[in-house]
């Protein structure tokens, strides 16, 4: 709807006074905030001049002093710091200090509430909110009303009324470059306008223009776990980011980042999104991945297969003779089934009898095994495994105390009557010496009962893999089976961790009780969660049982075709079921209609909706006579690319070994950068990345390098193929060798 001149004069006056009363709170923070540090100074300078070196001969007024000062300096610090954040907060909002506006008449009232609604308050002195955060319970109806009735949930309860009126603001530096009234969703003009730029180097904030069904996700608090499935370019990410700023917002005084961690699928991506909450004036959460976590749970004792070695692996030795069985294994392994076979054996390795003996020193009995037995099937019942062992040693060890210290006193007065030693000290040192090596049998035999190693634990797991399958009512090839069993064992013996075996040696891990302490993480966030195996899920369990999960996906991106979640259901069979929901999202808002349409034929999936409607150009799929006229149209099209201004460009390969070679033609003809491990750091500029790699990225322009049919041919390859289609914004150009892939030819 066009706005007047009179309601811009209006809007620009308004805007005017919030500016003025944003620089003088800015001012007022930077002035608090000097004062804060100068004062600091001062008391770490009296600190230093005043109380000198500190000491206990000083009295123990100087040390309470002392800590008094300390803490001072810790709380100036601590204010200080907010305070700059805070005055940073506020240059961002001098900038574009909203960007909508709902009129709001509340049931009961005479006059609608105007409510402007930016990145964060702003309240002037006399308690008025000019504006409102978004993720303030009012601001909700921005995302979620159009004008007519609506409502909104605060602490007090639901209130309830009518949107009078809903406008959208563009503003920039500090001016209203253009707004409008919608009466409808936050405008598709707006988003498309938005969407139709070229990429940033990090993924950006979307607070202006969140979607209802967004919104629903990042506000959700109704269960504890929530599960996320929306196709590529559904904004999973994004949400995932915005929800953190959210919670943050919402239980300030109860969290902090400091208690959310976030598990990304590399550190590319962990990189790729660090910007996002500094934007929304929020500190970055923890960052992790998976493969990160597990390698140092499980130490350098052994040779661990890398992630990107396990896909290298899976994409480029299907001719070696071991591939089928590897396959099996990882598939054998990334099953629900093998979830219950493994709790089976942990079960069992509770129950299982311990050849417990009795402790005899010198004829005497310092503990039997029947009481040794007691400890670990009463006492300790409670500990898992490896902590009840470990208080078992803990006591015997005890117990021995006494009978060490008399035999030592024993042997300290032969040594002194045999006239032997002069020195006392030498006696003592050597009949303690004497009395270890006594002990040293008993000692070693304790060590023998209580001893708990994982590696041989998951080797037995093998021996008796069968026994363990019929017991979970797991049916079973038994060829396959064999041949999983030699392989494991064979891998195991040479002293070498496949990736599927490192997920399940850190499961037994846990679940004998050996992890870290974790329960000040109160929210976790698994993205890319199509990727993780029902036993990864069951590790997130065991870590983080305690607390909430959001975790988002797409089962039609599982990049890796044996090793994934395969099923949502799967995730619910291991959370509590009346706690986790599934919530749906069904629009994309990444590429264009074309490039969505298109990669949508990869899955047969002919749609007409469920994205937003920006055209662009028609995919371009080159065939090319050989891997150099390949190149040539590569070079060709990224000086047409970059004419048209489009930043970042994705030349996407099967494999790291064939970005390599990519990446080896091209560097000497165009500047080119490589991702070709999962340590590398994301650029926005022309980058030879492998599909896998690139999942969660985007680029304004996705050059697929060979997707004829030897490389991309079967089922197997259909979604990786899906996935890196689907990284384009603007552009999607193909190009192959021989045939063309059949999972590029269905009609769309
Ligand atoms: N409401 C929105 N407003 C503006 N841009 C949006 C919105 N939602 C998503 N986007 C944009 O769409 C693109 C895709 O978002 P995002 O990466 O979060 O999606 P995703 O579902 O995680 O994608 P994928 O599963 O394909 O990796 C990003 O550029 C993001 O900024």
């Amino acid at each position: 709807m066009i706005i007047d001149e009179f309601e811009w004069q209006c809007e620009s006056q308004r805007l005017e006074e919030v500016t003025k009363e944003l620089i003088k709170q800015a001012y007022e923070v930077g002035d608090l905030k000097q004062a804060l540090r100068t004062d600091t100074l001062e008391t770490q300078r009296a600190l230093w001049e005043d109380t000198g070196s500190v000491s206990i001969i000083n009295g123990l007024d100087q040390i309470a002093d002392f800590m008094q000062s300390i803490q001072l300096i810790k709380e100036q610090k601590a204010g200080h710091e907010f305070n700059k954040k805070l005055e940073e907060q506020y240059k961002r909002m001098l900038l574009s200090p909203y960007f909508g506006r709902i009129d709001f008449l509340e049931e009961g009232e005479a006059l609608a509430e105007k409510c402007y609604i930016g990145i964060a308050n702003l309240i002037s002195d006399d308690y008025n909110f000019l504006i409102y955060d978004w993720r303030a319970p009012i601001s909700s109806m921005f995302y979620d009303y159009e004008i007519g009735d609506a409502s909104y949930t605060c602490p007090e309860g639901l209130i309830s009324g009518k949107l009078t009126m809903k406008r959208q603001y563009k503003i920039e530096n500090g001016k209203i470059e253009y707004m409008f009234d919608s009466n409808l969703k936050i405008d598709d003009e707006i988003l498309q306008s938005l969407l139709g730029k070229s990429s940033d180097s990090k993924m950006k904030a979307i607070v202006t223009t969140i979607q209802r069904e967004q919104n629903k996700v990042i506000r959700n608090d109704s269960y504890k776990n929530l599960i996320v499935q929306g196709p590529a370019g559904s904004g999973k990410t994004s949400i995932a980011l915005h929800r953190i700023a959210y919670l943050l917002y919402k239980y300030r005084n109860k969290i902090t980042s400091k208690n959310i961690v976030i598990f990304s699928p590399n550190n590319i991506f962990n990189e790729y999104i660090s910007n996002v909450l500094p934007q929304l004036g929020e500190e970055n959460m923890c960052q992790t991945t998976f493969k990160d976590y597990m390698h140092e749970a499980l130490g350098n004792e052994f040779q661990k297969e890398g992630y990107c070695e396990m896909m290298e692996y899976i994409f480029n030795a299907k001719h070696e003779s071991s591939y089928l069985i590897r396959i099996d294994n990882i598939r054998f392994k990334s099953s629900m089934q093998f979830v219950d076979v493994l709790k089976g054996f942990v079960a069992h390795l509770e129950t299982v009898n311990k050849n417990f003996k009795d402790i005899i020193i010198r004829n005497q009995l310092v503990i039997s095994a029947n009481e040794i037995h007691e400890l670990y099937s009463k006492d300790y019942i409670r500990l898992p495994l490896k902590k009840k062992l470990q208080k078992i040693q803990e006591r015997l060890l005890f117990l021995l105390e006494p009978y060490e210290k008399k035999m030592v006193e024993e042997k300290i007065a032969e040594l002194e009557e045999s006239g032997d030693y002069v020195d006392s000290r030498e006696i003592i040192e050597r009949s303690k010496v004497i009395v270890k090596d006594e002990m040293s049998p008993i000692t070693y035999e304790i060590d023998k009962m209580t001893r708990f190693n994982l590696v041989d634990s998951y080797k037995d797991f093998y021996k008796d893999l069968e026994i363990f399958l019929e017991r979970a009512n797991v049916k079973y090839d038994d060829k396959k089976i064999t041949q999983i069993k030699n392989y494991t064992l064979e891998n195991l013996r040479a002293g070498r961790l496949d990736y599927e075996d490192q997920i399940a040696i850190l499961y037994l891990k846990n679940a004998t009780g050996d992890r870290p302490k974790t329960s000040e993480i109160q929210y976790i966030i698994i993205d890319e969660a199509q990727d993780y195996t029902p036993l990864q899920y069951e590790i997130f369990h065991q870590l983080f049982g305690q607390a909430h999960k959001t975790i988002l996906g797409d089962i039609d991106q599982s990049i890796n075709p044996f090793m994934n979640v395969g099923d949502y259901r799967n995730i619910t069979q291991i959370f509590e079921k009346d706690n986790t929901c599934v919530l749906n999202l069904t629009k994309s808002y990444r590429s264009t209609m074309e490039i969505t349409q298109f990669a949508r034929g990869i899955l047969n999936n002919k749609v007409t909706e469920g994205y937003v409607k920006r055209r662009g150009e028609e995919p371009k799929v080159i065939g090319c006579l050989d891997k150099t006229s390949i190149r040539e149209s590569i070079l060709e099209d990224i000086k047409v690319c970059r004419n048209r201004g489009y930043k970042s460009i994705g030349i996407i390969t099967k494999t790291i070994g064939e970005a390599e070679e990519v990446y080896d033609a091209l560097k000497d003809s165009v500047n080119v950068k490589k991702i070709v491990s999962d340590e590398d750091e994301y650029v926005n500029d022309i980058v030879i990345i492998s599909a896998y790699l690139a999942k969660g990225l985007e680029f304004d322009v996705v050059m697929i390098y060979n997707a004829g049919q030897e490389m991309y041919s079967g089922d197997e390859d259909r979604l990786l193929l899906y996935t890196a289609c689907t990284r384009a914004l603007h552009v999607l150009c193909i190009y192959y060798i021989g045939s063309l892939s059949p999972l590029l030819m269905s009609e769309y």
